[in-house]
């Protein structure tokens, strides 16, 4: 008796950039006998059956009986994994018990099911009672989609269009012509030759004259930081989690250092009260709450004679993720910011004099991950050293300032976008009402200086929305880090403009906000 699994693995790249939607279909049969080379040669999606009477089942159930026998050991050493060019992948496994039985009979999905779920649990002493082999199965799938599509993962930026890629499909340039922003789509034609270009090496950006590379992930420039980011302990992590934590009845290790609750629902956006939260924390004057450091590391890398106090640093909540030391899958749904961004974003020049900035082409859910802040790390001094001038693109680490102090220069970072980043670099400056609210991420380092910034939309956003996040400038400081400009974000509660009016148009906005909860 052969039983055969297949996983098909479909890449599809979605437009011009290099992400890859992972389908997988699962089938057995269980028939005499099986050649790997006919697994070669399979032409389409769907696995025959072959050979006389034959058992055919969908989905991750396939998988089960597989693991089973793994899981028992009770099989010969002939497992084979064959695969197609399209991705297809054939897992046979044969044994022999069944042959020559007269009362051989094929037991139904659920008596298999449940055996193999009692003998798991007797005979390898599991005791979570949520043990279910189906996710066994399931992660065995995703190990060979793991393994299979490991090099595309070092692949960057995900769903990320260049502006004229967008527009040379039809489908996108009816839906701008349609729109309000036809205009902007004759500006951009025009406009052609100074769009960015983005490729999977690189992204140019003509505008400035400057050279931007888009990177995946944060460059470490120090190698010190290397050292002290990644030779991390083993605490904070949930090692003997298993599958998918959002699904255990137990909290694990990193729930409960994200406030001691899963952050993220079921279905991978942000749960409304923490959401909720987190705007009211940073927008309402009244909730917002300022920490401040004894020694500001700001003010201590302008190196003047005198050291002003510390102007505060907003307190925020921060989530956990689990990572690569957890026991769990990387499909967990504790994890999303490390699966980087699912959108199709697009970068566009704004027809109100804000330069580049970056929308979405497809409506997002609120509470929806757009994507993270990157940007080569560096400490404050470094900043101030590297360029005496303003920066268009850093953003503070500065989260934990308040709260734990920062004694080392080292401590005190910033991810500056200037020479590498990714598209969050092009989010425009919205005051108070922005459709994104930034949230330190915690991924592979528990390390509090350093975390990931990652932007959640705080509404619904509607298709060609242009994406915002409130930079937190206090438009009178000239001391900030980032340089200033003038303000065009058009919202009603500008702080460019009067702040008197503003304060309390803003207090007024959030009882209203309040009311309307
Ligand atoms: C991080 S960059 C955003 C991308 C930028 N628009 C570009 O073309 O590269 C920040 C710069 O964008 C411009 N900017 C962002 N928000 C703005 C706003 N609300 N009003 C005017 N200019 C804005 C300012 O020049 C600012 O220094």
């Amino acid at each position: 008796m052969v039983l055969e699994c297949a996983v098909l693995a479909n890449e599809v790249a979605i437009c011009s950039c290099s992400f890859f939607y992972i389908l997988f279909v699962v089938y057995i049969t269980v028939r005499q006998g099986i050649q790997t080379k006919e697994v070669c040669q399979w032409g389409t999606f769907r696995l025959q059956n072959q050979i006389g009477r034959n058992l055919q089942l969908q989905g991750v159930r396939g998988i089960a009986a597989v693991t089973l026998l793994l899981l028992l050991k009770k099989f010969p050493s002939s497992l084979e994994i064959a695969s197609t060019p399209l991705g297809e992948v054939k897992i046979s496994l044969s044994y022999n018990s069944a042959l020559g039985r007269p009362n051989f009979r094929l037991p139904s999905v659920d008596e298999l099911r449940e055996l193999m779920e009692q003998r798991c649990l007797r005979s390898y002493k599991l005791i979570d009672p949520n043990f279910d082999v189906f996710k066994v199965l399931g992660d065995m799938c995703e190990c060979i989609l793991e393994l299979a599509t490991s090099s595309s993962n070092n692949l960057q930026e995900v769903n990320v269009m260049p502006a004229l890629d967008v527009l040379k499909k039809s489908s996108a340039r009816d839906a701008l012509s349609n729109s309000e922003n036809g205009c902007l789509l004759a500006r951009m034609l025009n406009e052609s030759f100074n769009a960015p270009q983005c490729s999977t090496n690189g992204f140019v950006d003509n505008v400035g004259g400057k050279e931007l590379v888009v990177v995946p992930q944060h460059e470490l420039t120090p190698d010190e930081l290397r050292f002290c980011l990644f030779g991390i302990g083993d605490e904070s992590c949930c090692q003997t989690c298993f599958g998918d934590c959002l699904l255990s009845q137990q909290l694990c290790t990193c729930a409960r250092h994200s406030g001691g609750n899963f952050v993220y629902t079921s279905a991978g956006v942000l749960k409304e009260d923490f959401l909720e939260e987190c705007i009211t924390m940073t927008r309402d004057p009244q909730q917002q709450c300022l920490l401040s450091c004894v020694e500001c590391p700001l003010e201590r890398s302008k190196k003047d004679d005198v050291l002003e106090p510390c102007k505060g640093h907003l307190k925020r909540n921060v989530i956990k993720e689990c990572w690569s030391k957890c026991g769990c899958n990387k499909r967990c749904g504790n994890r999303v910011v490390q699966r980087g961004v699912n959108y199709k974003l697009q970068v566009f020049l704004t027809p109100d004099g804000k330069g580049w900035g970056l929308r979405t082409l497809e409506k997002l859910p609120k509470g929806a991950f757009v994507c993270e802040f990157v940007g080569e790390i560096l400490t404050i001094s470094e900043l101030y050293t590297r360029n005496r001038e303003k920066h268009a693109s850093p953003v503070l680490l500065d989260a934990y300032w308040g709260l734990t102090g920062v004694s080392m220069d080292e401590e005190a970072l910033c991810l500056d976008a200037t020479c590498y980043g990714n598209v969050a670099r092009f989010i425009n400056h919205r005051c108070f009402d922005a459709n994104l609210i930034e949230i330190p991420v915690e991924v592979e380092s528990p390390d509090l200086h350093y975390y990931h910034l990652a932007f959640f939309t705080t509404r619904e956003v509607e298709a060609l929305e242009e994406l915002t996040w409130d930079y937190g400038l206090d438009f009178g400081d000239l001391d900030h880090p980032v340089k200033q400009f003038q303000c065009r974000c058009g919202s009603t509660f500008c702080r460019n403009m009067k702040r008197s009016t503003n304060v309390s148009m803003v207090q007024g906005l959030i009882r209203h906000d309040h009311q309307m909860n």
